[in-house]
């Protein structure tokens, strides 16, 4: 686990635009880019092969940079995105590209989200000039069903997300948007289901997802988190270690369709939210994460939390991708009265018994006084 770095809200936000071939990516993004609020956005195409955005929207400028009617530049990538973003810096810098103020990255649509990310979190240069603001992901109200049940890409894709964005809603039906629904929000508790038909939308439901608030330029740890939202949560109905400081499941099976068909990639994912009562030992939480990640990694799609740590007064905020964690935020204060550690995590066949379990072992150690 890395050191704990201080807040710093003024790296430029970056958000992925994600979701599975054909759900509507390019749609959303030619029209978000329209929108008067979004003329200061930075457009990256990560894919390879041919230009993603139709020629009619796209004018060259430049080697690699194109100008959007819109006004906002556009990049297709097709080597590295840390040169991409990097060299996107310095032209700003230098004013050789106009000043924009965000960027949107938008990822092929069979790729897992997660090295996009990782690159963003981790990456040395470019988390010191840009931050994740959040991942989009569209899921096509049509065919997403269809493809949860046979991609695992497309399910890591609406599992990561920080917005989901349903498209293609007027040609669904009432009852498949409905089921489809259902599906992503026991997938992924916390993030808004919005809607666009044809890239119709407002965009400011879509950005500012991030820890910080964007008017007030401070951490607004509760909102990015929605510990909540993962209380009558999703797919894992164990009952757990009751240890009488987790949020109980709401054991009502009726609501959600589990199937049981464990045949479907997002039967597969748990959604939950672990809350403890008692300060952490930093030492007993950073090797309990790092034995997860070391024995399940790729199956730790997304761990957020903000831990009531023993040797700090202040929270401290921790955000992880699989292997790969954000370098973990100290807080100036809290945010309300409730200082519990809360951690969501959406996981991949690991269940919420086996994290509280390993939890467990780790805090008995460090009560004992062992070496860990
Ligand atoms: N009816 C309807 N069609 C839509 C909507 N959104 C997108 N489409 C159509 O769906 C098709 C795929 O949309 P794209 O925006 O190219 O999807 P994409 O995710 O960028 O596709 P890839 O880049 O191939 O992964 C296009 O023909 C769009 O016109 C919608 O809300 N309603």
């Amino acid at each position: 686990m890395n050191t704990v770095i201080a807040a710093n809200p003024t790296r430029l936000p970056v958000s992925v635009l994600t979701g599975f071939l054909g759900s509507g990516k390019t749609t959303l993004l030619s029209q978000i880019v329209r929108h008067p609020g979004m003329a200061n956005t930075a457009v990256i195409i990560n894919e390879f092969g041919e230009i993603g955005l139709d020629h009619l929207l796209v004018e060259k400028s430049s080697e690699n940079t194109v100008l959007l009617n819109s006004g906002c530049l556009c990049c297709t990538v097709r080597g590295d995105l840390i040169d991409t973003l990097r060299d996107l810096f310095l032209k700003r810098v230098r004013g050789l590209v106009p000043e924009f103020d965000r960027v949107v990255i938008e990822t092929t649509g069979l790729a897992d989200p997660a090295p996009v990310l990782h690159t963003l979190m981790n990456d040395p240069l470019i988390a010191a000039r840009f931050r994740l603001d959040g991942v989009i992901s569209t899921v096509d109200a049509v065919n997403g069903g269809d493809q949860l049940n046979r991609h695992d890409e497309s399910v890591k894709q609406a599992a990561v997300a920080d917005r989901i964005v349903l498209t293609k809603t007027d040609i669904a039906s009432a009852e498949a948007v409905a089921d489809l629904e259902d599906r992503l929000k026991a997938l992924n508790p916390a993030a808004p289901i919005l809607r666009a038909v044809q890239g119709q939308i407002d965009p400011a439901g879509l950005f500012d997802a991030g820890l910080y608030n964007p008017t007030t330029k401070s951490p607004d740890v509760e909102r990015w988190l929605k510990a909540e939202a993962y209380e009558d949560a999703g797919h894992d109905h164990g009952h757990g270690h009751d240890h009488g400081h987790e949020h109980q499941h709401d054991h009502d099976h009726g609501h959600h369709h589990h199937g049981h068909d464990r045949n479907r990639h997002d039967d597969h994912i748990t959604a939950f939210c672990m809350t403890i009562d008692e300060p952490l030992v930093w030492d007993a939480f950073a090797t309990w994460i790092e034995t997860l990640i070391t024995l399940r990694g790729p199956d730790l799609l997304r761990i957020k939390g903000i831990l009531n740590v023993r040797e700090s007064d202040a929270p401290v905020v921790v955000h992880g991708v699989q292997h790969v964690f954000h370098p973990p935020v100290r807080l100036e204060a809290w945010p309300s009265d409730d200082h519990r550690s809360r951690i969501v995590f959406i996981t991949r066949d690991v269940s919420r018994e086996t994290i509280e379990a390993m939890y467990e072992a780790y805090r008995e150690a460090a009560a004992a006084g062992d070496t860990i």
